[in-house]
């Protein structure tokens, strides 16, 4: 029995905790520098010393780097903000409508705002006792699922009482989410008034190392490709893009076979980016403004990017779905 005075024990609720890359406060080159320096002093993602590394970020990256890049978010910047965090909150905000009063959704960026410790502790203070953490990537790698699980399980660290814990597995080959991106590859084709002669699919790159370390990016990403390929019943170029820094990185890069293709006669390309779950600077800015100049320089006639599934009723049931599944078991106490 609850003794008198003692406060009631509330119902138990289960938390979904989205999580997404990060991404800057403004397209301004002060907010940028910031975002930078967080995310590229992540050792998951710059695997070097930080006695080697930090004099090269602080010296020389983060000088350069936050101006052009401030350029590219200006490019894209909407009036909600930016690309990324706006569409990571939309995602939230349908799953909680799919999901009901049962389960409290949030979402957190790993690098900025809104902090993955913050949205933990709202969660535990309105009494969440179970939390499924999403990283919302498609393919696992380290520099981004397991750094987002990292931060999370840093908070978790400093809680007397910790919520039980689940972690959403990557789902690069769920039917759920090949079904998703072909069925919105389709569509964006039949709304296409030219018929590509190439359909890329286009990840994010990684540094060819870390494959050599054991990560199953580059494997994930080859899966997903050639399921989607599959299910649409077309050959799909596989490429990876945004190449950062002088090693050697995952190959072939996107921009150098946009390039190259329309000397071999591919004039028309069509480019979807299946590792994104949310359009971002990388595809709206890198894959359809740059992307379409170098393309169209070299030679190319028809440019076309396909959006990421973002918060379309499709994407929204592909990620209810893919969460629903890990939430089995957990329903709450009578
Ligand atoms: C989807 C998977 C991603 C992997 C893998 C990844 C690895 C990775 N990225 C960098 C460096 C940069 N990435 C930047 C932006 C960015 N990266 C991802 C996703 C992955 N990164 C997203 C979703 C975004 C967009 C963020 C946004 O605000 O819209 C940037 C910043 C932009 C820029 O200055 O060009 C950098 C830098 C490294 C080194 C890396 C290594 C494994
Ligand atoms: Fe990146
Ligand atoms: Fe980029």
């Amino acid at each position: 029995m609850i003794p008198a005075g003692h406060p009631a024990i509330p119902a138990p609720r289960i938390g979904v905790l989205l999580m997404n890359l990060g991404t800057p406060d403004g397209p301004d080159p002060k907010s940028v520098k910031r975002y930078l320096a967080e995310f590229l002093s992540d050792r998951r993602v710059v695997e070097l010393p930080p006695i080697a590394w930090q004099p090269i970020l602080r010296g020389v990256i983060l000088t350069t780097r936050p101006k052009k890049s401030a350029h590219a978010y200006g490019q894209v910047w909407r009036e909600d903000g930016s690309p990324l965090a706006a569409i990571t909150r939309a995602q939230a905000l349908a799953l909680k409508d799919a999901f009901g009063d049962r389960v409290m959704v949030d979402w957190a960026m790993r690098y900025g705002r809104p902090a993955i410790a913050d949205r933990l502790q709202a969660m535990k203070d309105a009494g969440c006792e179970r939390v499924l953490l999403a990283p919302l990537y498609p393919q696992y790698c380290a520099a981004t699922t397991a750094t987002a699980n990292d931060k999370a399980f840093a908070k978790l660290a400093t809680m007397r009482w910790q919520p039980a814990i689940r972690t959403l597995p990557p789902y690069y080959d769920d039917p759920a989410y090949i079904d998703a991106l072909a069925n919105s590859v389709r569509e964006g084709l039949a709304a296409l008034d030219f018929t590509p002669d190439v359909v890329m699919a286009s990840f994010h790159g990684m540094p060819q190392r870390t494959l050599e370390l054991g990560d199953p990016y580059h494997c994930h990403c080859q899966k997903t490709a050639r399921l989607l390929g599959e299910a649409l019943n077309m050959p799909l170029t596989i490429t990876f893009q945004s190449r950062f820094g002088r090693a050697k990185w995952l190959e072939p890069a996107t921009d150098t076979v946009l390039a190259a293709m329309p000397g071999r006669g591919v004039k028309k390309v069509a480019i979807v980016a299946p590792g994104f779950s949310a359009d971002c600077v990388e595809t709206l800015e890198e894959l359809t403004i740059r992307g379409r100049e170098t393309f169209e320089e070299a030679g190319g006639t028809h440019f076309a990017y396909l959006p990421c599934l973002n918060d379309s009723a499709r994407g929204i049931e592909m990620l209810r779905s893919v969460i629903a599944r890990e939430l089995e078991g957990w329903t709450p106490r009578p």
